[in-house]
């Protein structure tokens, strides 16, 4: 049985938009850069770190395979993950505009015999914005639980000039990359195409 271990409404939406079935397992794992780390390893550590927790939680399923994902943006190598309060969401918005930034996205399939591993990294460039579209905008409340204080998926796609990646991907769990594990893993309800 597969399971997605997260707590995003957008993990499992865009899961459940493979068409495939899961049951779901909640987290909470500590998401902590350690000094040093380099930021797109920060990332892949993560979801490793959330399959294998949820994977500890189904150890009575012996076919089970569980997902985990992590999503960070990153400029300057400096990771922006959820904003802490309204003044932090402001301050990410505001050294994002006029920039291109990357998000990267890991996803990690464990089972209790091994595992299998992807990585998405999206260049985003937004337009430059005003401090009165960022308080708008944070605001009104989007910013929250969201890597970066934004949210592609909503009023905030005004704010992208270019994606050079997978929509899917920052929007919390790449759709390509996960159909790809899931195939080889033979629960793909679809070939992913080459
Ligand atoms: C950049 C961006 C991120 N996000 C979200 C996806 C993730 O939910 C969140 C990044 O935080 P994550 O720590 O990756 O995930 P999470 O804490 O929400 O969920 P869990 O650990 O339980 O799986 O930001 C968007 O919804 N839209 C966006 O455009």
């Amino acid at each position: 049985m597969l399971y997605l271990a997260s707590k995003s409404p957008r993990r499992r939406e865009l899961l459940g938009r493979l068409g495939v079935a899961f049951g779901l397992i909640d987290l909470d794992i500590p998401e902590q850069r350690r000094a040093g780390e380099p930021a797109v390893d920060y990332v892949v550590r993560v979801a490793g770190e959330k399959a294998r927790a949820g994977l500890a939680e189904v150890v009575a399923d012996p076919d089970a395979l569980v997902l985990g994902s992590d999503t960070e943006v990153i400029l300057d190598d400096e990771v922006f993950g959820k904003p802490a309060d309204a003044d932090d969401a402001r301050a990410m918005l505001r050294r994002l505009a006029g920039r291109t930034h990357q998000v990267v996205s890991a996803v990690s399939l464990l089972s209790h015999s091994g595992g299998s591993h992807a990585l998405a990294v999206s260049h985003v460039t937004f337009a430059e914005l005003d401090d009165a579209v960022i308080d708008a905008y944070v605001a009104a409340g989007d910013a929250f639980g969201k890597a970066g204080a934004y949210a592609i998926q909503g009023v905030a796609e005004t704010f992208v000039t270019r994606l050079d990646g997978s929509h899917s991907a920052v929007m919390g769990l790449p759709m390509r990359e996960t159909a790809v594990l899931l195939a080889e893993a033979g629960l793909g309800p679809l070939a992913v195409p080459a």
